[in-house]
């Protein structure tokens, strides 16, 4: 579970969380949601540790986050940030490799080389194995990326609109994947990622966080906490959730 106090944080002289207390489930799909300059990113970083609250605490696994050791922290959760971009004459092989950093601290073993092929395979990536990444699509580079924060094995996986800029099919195929990550019975990861696309965060989300301003607007189960009133007064625009063929869409109106 993800236990979250008070958490409060300024940047630049300015509030940017404010008093934030919620919980994120162990298991599931957690969708962060809010509008463009709401803290989403900023909670993010501070739910991996990446940046220190001004007060309040976040604990993941039983783990004080800002009191852990990052070599402790890498071990808890994964973070795939939006700058995860650029990494010239990497090739994918050693790029999902690279996730396993926390757990040889660079004297990888068989056992490393043999679970990054498993992941790569997971990943469809075993015949782009030795490509460049920078020469992939933007959806192939994320599927790497994703594989990436996969071969770091922590129970916890933390990602920044892992979806920015794909296409459909590569949307669908992402979540997919993510699905079948969080609900895998033999080794579950708890996924939180940043969203935009509010239907994508209503047809695959399990639990939602959702910011406004700095301040958690709701928490909790999607289904029971999410309404066309919520996400219009969060967005400050007149959204409605509907069900198309069985599943939801938001649309304005
Ligand atoms: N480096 C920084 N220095 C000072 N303030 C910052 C910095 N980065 C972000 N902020 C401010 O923090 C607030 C929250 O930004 P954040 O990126 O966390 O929001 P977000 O919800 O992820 O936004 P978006 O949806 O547009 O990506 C914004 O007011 C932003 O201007």
């Amino acid at each position: 579970m993800i236990e979250v106090e008070n958490l409060t944080l300024a940047r630049g002289g300015a509030a940017v969380l404010r008093d934030l207390t919620f919980r994120i489930p162990a298991r599931g799909i957690t969708a962060v949601i809010g509008p463009n300059g709401a803290g989403k990113s900023t909670l993010l970083h501070t739910l991996a540790g990446l940046m220190r609250p001004d007060a309040g605490s976040v604990t993941i696994a039983g783990t004080d986050i800002h009191r852990a050791r990052e070599d402790e922290r890498a071990l808890i959760l994964s973070l795939l940030t939006q700058s995860a971009g650029t990494v010239p004459r990497l090739n994918v092989r050693d790029l999902v490799g690279f996730g396993r950093w926390p757990h040889h601290r660079g004297r990888p073993t068989q056992a490393d080389a043999r679970l990054t092929d498993e992941v790569l395979e997971r990943f469809d990536l075993t015949d782009l194995g030795g490509r460049e990444v920078e020469e992939l699509s933007g959806g192939q580079k994320q599927r790497a990326f994703l594989a990436m924060a996969y071969a770091q094995a922590t129970p916890w996986m933390l990602l920044d609109e892992p979806l920015a800029a794909l296409d459909p099919k590569y949307t669908r195929d992402i979540m997919e994947r993510l699905r079948a990550i969080a609900s895998d019975p033999d080794d579950p990861r708890g996924v939180v990622l940043v969203l935009h696309d509010l239907s994508i965060a209503a047809d695959h989300a399990d639990w939602c966080v959702a910011l406004k301003d700095g301040r958690l607007h709701c928490a909790g189960p999607w289904r029971d906490s999410m309404t066309s009133d919520r996400l219009s007064a969060l967005y400050d625009t007149p959204l409605r959730m509907v069900s198309v063929e069985g599943r939801t869409v938001v649309m304005d109106t």
